[in-house]
């Protein structure tokens, strides 16, 4: 139900090569975090990033990519000789390393900091994201990372959004990190209770591909998408959406983003700040159920936007941001909304019905950018993981805007573009860093920025 962060989402895609020599498992000593979740260790001189350890444990690691041209390798922990105070129980067996190698299995992804106290993970997030800016963008700053508000304590129960792949037997699965291999799952406790009440585990997936499952994040019907395995005929795609209770369901083509209506509605409605947002099918949302809020309060403080103002909302989705803007500005600003999906776009122009003073443009950033040329006083960004890039950050300093807001779900694209607007004499002034992603590496964070003075 979302593109990003794509290592976040439960149905990993696989994406890496599998090991291209056996090499037998070794015991390391664990070193400093490394962004994506790993941890940095070496053997015989090579450098290994390990996951599901912590810096300072004396480990035993099996290896998951050993190419022996390569400057680095990965492998996993499968045996702890020395733990970390900081080790705590992985709150979700399926996703815990040690319990997986002790069933001859890989463990699978979306949780790869289950086993790190809650506190310590928040603290590595921030080492992490410091150490990006520093190799990246060097500059100094070390945030501290905030829980969203209302968080539970033991960081579960927060995902509205849940993708799950279906295993040989027609079982409910989850990928392995990095692989092919699926394994079933019969709980996700990071995510919300609605995901886990409609206890799909118990259901014959026969013939589907992929679940995904998403959930309003102030609470409502969910809506579960299936992808049919290809010949799958649609009288068994209809009997599996019977079988399923107490949610909408509907058809996802995975290519174009098309849901076609089994039962119920297709599309979610969100309420955010006393706004409602309609997001259809697969449609991009923040995936934590407190992001919406989080998000949209910190992007308001941060850019103050007042009334006849002049803004851009770049990677805007469908509107979450781009409301609260326009109202702000009011009828006497203006507001250029950017988003590249056509399916979200229609959802921004249903979201903004009524609000003239935005202007919904459907294409990439950079094209709408390179056609617009009236002055702005503000401009937001919130791009995918790979970040706005050089030309993108030209374009906005060329607006002249008296700040940027830069909204972004990765440390290290965040710190590269932070580092186009520093070199053009643009400083960093507010930065926020937010744990909307408890137990996995990921983190969100809203960046303030001001031009030279003139
Ligand atoms: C991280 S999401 C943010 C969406 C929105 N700001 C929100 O918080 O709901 C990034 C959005 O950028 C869109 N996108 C990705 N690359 C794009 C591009 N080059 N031009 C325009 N939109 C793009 C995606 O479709 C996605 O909706």
């Amino acid at each position: 139900m979302t593109d990003a962060p794509a290592t976040a989402t439960a149905g990993q895609q696989p994406t890496a090569p599998q090991p291209t020599e056996v090499v037998p498992d070794v015991e390391l000593t664990i070193g400093r975090p490394a962004h994506g979740g790993h941890f940095v260790a070496r053997h015989e001189g090579r450098v290994v990033f390990v996951r599901h350890a912590l810096p300072d444990e004396r480990v035993r690691v099996r290896f998951t990519e050993t190419e022996p041209t390569a400057s680095f390798w990965r492998a996993d922990v499968v045996e702890v000789l020395e733990a970390s105070p900081q080790r705590t129980g992985h709150p979700w067996r399926p996703a815990d390393a040690l319990a997986a190698a002790a069933r001859g299995r890989a463990a699978v992804g979306g949780a790869e900091f289950g086993h790190i106290r809650l506190g310590e993970q928040r603290r590595l997030k921030g080492a992490i994201f410091r150490e990006q800016l520093e190799r990246l963008a060097h500059a100094e700053r070390t945030p501290t990372v905030e829980a969203a508000p209302g968080e539970a304590e033991d960081g579960l129960g927060w995902r509205t959004r849940a993708a799950f792949a279906v295993d040989r037997s027609g079982h409910l699965a989850m990928h392995q990190h990095r692989s092919h291999e699926v394994v079933q799952v019969r709980e996700m406790p990071l995510a919300v209770p609605a995901v886990n009440a409609l206890g799909l585990w118990a259901i014959d997936l026969t013939g589907v591909d992929r679940v995904d499952v998403a959930v309003p994040s102030g609470g409502g019907e969910p809506l579960v998408l299936l992808v049919p395995s290809a010949g799958t005929h649609p009288r068994r795609v209809a009997a599996i959406a019977a079988a399923i209770t107490g949610a909408s369901v509907a058809v996802l083509d995975p290519e174009s983003g098309r849901v076609q209506r089994l039962k119920g509605r297709t599309w979610l409605q969100e309420s955010v700040l006393g706004v409602d947002y309609r997001i259809t099918g697969a449609g991009f949302w923040q995936i934590h159920r407190g992001a919406p809020e989080t998000l949209v309060g910190a992007v308001l403080d941060g850019l103050q936007p007042a009334a006849g103002e002049r803004l851009a909302d770049l990677y805007a989705g469908a509107g979450l941001f781009t409301v609260p803007l326009a109202r702000a500005v009011g009828p006497g600003g203006a507001v250029l909304s950017v988003e590249g999906s056509a399916g979200t776009v229609r959802d921004a122009r249903r979201n903004l019905h009524g609000q003239a003073q935005a202007s919904i443009v459907q294409g990439r950033v950079d094209a709408a950018l390179g056609r617009w040329s009236d002055p702005l006083d503000a401009v937001l960004l919130d791009p995918p993981r790979a970040g706005a890039g050089r030309k993108v950050v030209g374009q906005i300093i060329a607006a002249r805007p008296r700040a940027v807001g830069y909204v972004s779900c990765d440390p290290a694209s965040f710190a590269r573009d932070l580092g186009y607007f520093l070199t053009a004499g643009w400083s960093l002034d507010t930065l926020r860093v937010f744990d909307l992603y408890p137990h996995t590496h990921h983190m969100e964070s809203f960046a303030r920025l001001l031009p030279p003075r003139a």
